[in-house]
């Protein structure tokens, strides 16, 4: 077939403006994504830190020069993180690894005394990760509005206080990484999760009205979505978690706090601020992206690119999720009524 010259001109235009849009979004790029904070040297401090991923994210921290403080109430445990986080660091001489005990969920006064004496001893607080929290799974009827209010009070109050002690001096300072460690099931509300799901999704507002905030002072926000993640919190919840919850939540698969660690500290060092784990949650961010900051034009390229199509993948898992919850249910009354037919006969 004869190539025309209409249809070479029309390829070349197309080409060429295809490659104009490549090279302005990396020219773009340094614009909008801010410069990576080293933590060699920094502080960070880690709430929920002496178990699962928090401790995870102390462990790499240190591994990486960081001067480290942990916050969770238990202060045995405390105590044993400090030791094993110890054992990480790089320069004995210069890191240290501080432990305070304290409930992060009742009293904002509590926690910024202990924001105090943290950065006191370790000097000001470089990058926040508020990873304490507890999830509770169960049926909407049967969970207690105590276990509401409490999963408010640790997600989401917990992180509000943490964050309300370190955020005038880094908007001082000009420096300062906040993480907020949703979950998946703060992008998407799953059955079992009426309660833990209100408390995560909580997070995402917060942390896109500081982040719009803060940008001025060169403050930036990473809101984390973590999947299944082998920690002993994980282990608690899976012994009372309804099966529905349990099926759904397998098919993001399950992940080792230790890589989890390294994909938020790797996000929240560049300033990302949708961080996520795994296909199935590079999926959910970007279908879930709404009016969440740009942190790379090579991201906003991605969602505006993907995002019909990942809609229509959303729906195939939501068919999917609704056909699990159905099953469940079948099974539930057939074990009912076999329960039943038993009882009658004895
Ligand atoms: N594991 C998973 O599958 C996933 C977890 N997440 C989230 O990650 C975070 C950590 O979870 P995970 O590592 O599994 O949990 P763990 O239960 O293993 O660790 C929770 C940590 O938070 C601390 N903590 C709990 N409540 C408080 C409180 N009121 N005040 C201070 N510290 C507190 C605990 O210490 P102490 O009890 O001594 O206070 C502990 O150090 C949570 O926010 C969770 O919702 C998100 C997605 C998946
Ligand atoms: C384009 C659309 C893609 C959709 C993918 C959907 C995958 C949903 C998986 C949800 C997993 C929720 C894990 C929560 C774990 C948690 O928070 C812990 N506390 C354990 O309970």
């Amino acid at each position: 077939m004869q190539f025309f010259p209409i249809e070479s001109g029309a390829v070349m235009i197309a080409l060429a403006v295809f490659v104009g849009f490549v090279i302005m979004i990396f020219m773009l790029s340094p614009l909008i994504s801010p410069r990576p904070m080293k933590l060699n040297g920094s502080h960070v401090l880690v709430t929920g830190g002496s178990s699962g991923i928090g401790k995870a994210v102390a462990v790499e921290a240190v591994k990486q020069g960081a001067l480290v403080t942990i916050i969770a109430r238990n202060e045995q445990r405390l105590l044993q993180a400090k030791k094993e986080i110890e054992q990480h660091m790089r320069d004995k001489d210069r890191q240290k690894v501080l432990c305070i005990s304290v409930d992060i969920s009742k009293d904002f006064s509590a926690v910024e005394k202990a924001v105090q004496q943290a950065q006191e001893k370790l000097g000001p607080v470089d990058m926040l990760v508020n990873c304490a929290g507890t999830s509770f799974a169960s049926r909407f009827e049967d969970i207690p509005v105590d276990e509401f209010k409490q999963q408010m009070e640790v997600n989401y109050y917990g992180s509000i206080h943490a964050t309300k002690a370190v955020i005038s001096t880094m908007k001082y300072r000009r420096r300062g990484r906040i993480v907020l460690v949703s979950s998946q099931a703060g992008q998407i509300g799953l059955y079992g999760f009426t309660a833990y799901s209100a408390s995560k999704f909580a997070l995402r507002g917060f942390a896109e009205a500081l982040q719009m905030e803060v940008k001025p002072y060169n403050v930036y926000l990473t809101i984390t979505f973590p999947p299944d993640t082998d920690t002993p919190g994980f282990q608690t919840e899976q012994t009372f978690k309804p099966k529905e919850t349990k099926l759904i939540s397998e098919t993001a698969g399950l992940y080792q706090p230790d890589y989890v660690a390294k994909r938020i500290l790797q996000d929240a060092s560049v300033g990302t601020f949708l961080s996520y784990i795994g296909l199935d949650g590079y999926l959910l961010a970007s279908a879930t992206c709404g009016m969440s900051p740009l942190t790379s034009m090579t991201e906003g390229m991605q969602q505006v690119l993907t995002m019909g199509l990942f809609r229509v993948i959303a729906l195939f898992y939501l068919g999917s999720f609704d056909r699990m919850v159905a099953r469940c249910a079948v099974e539930r009354e057939k074990e009912m009524k076999e329960k039943q037919d038993r009882e009658s006969r004895d």
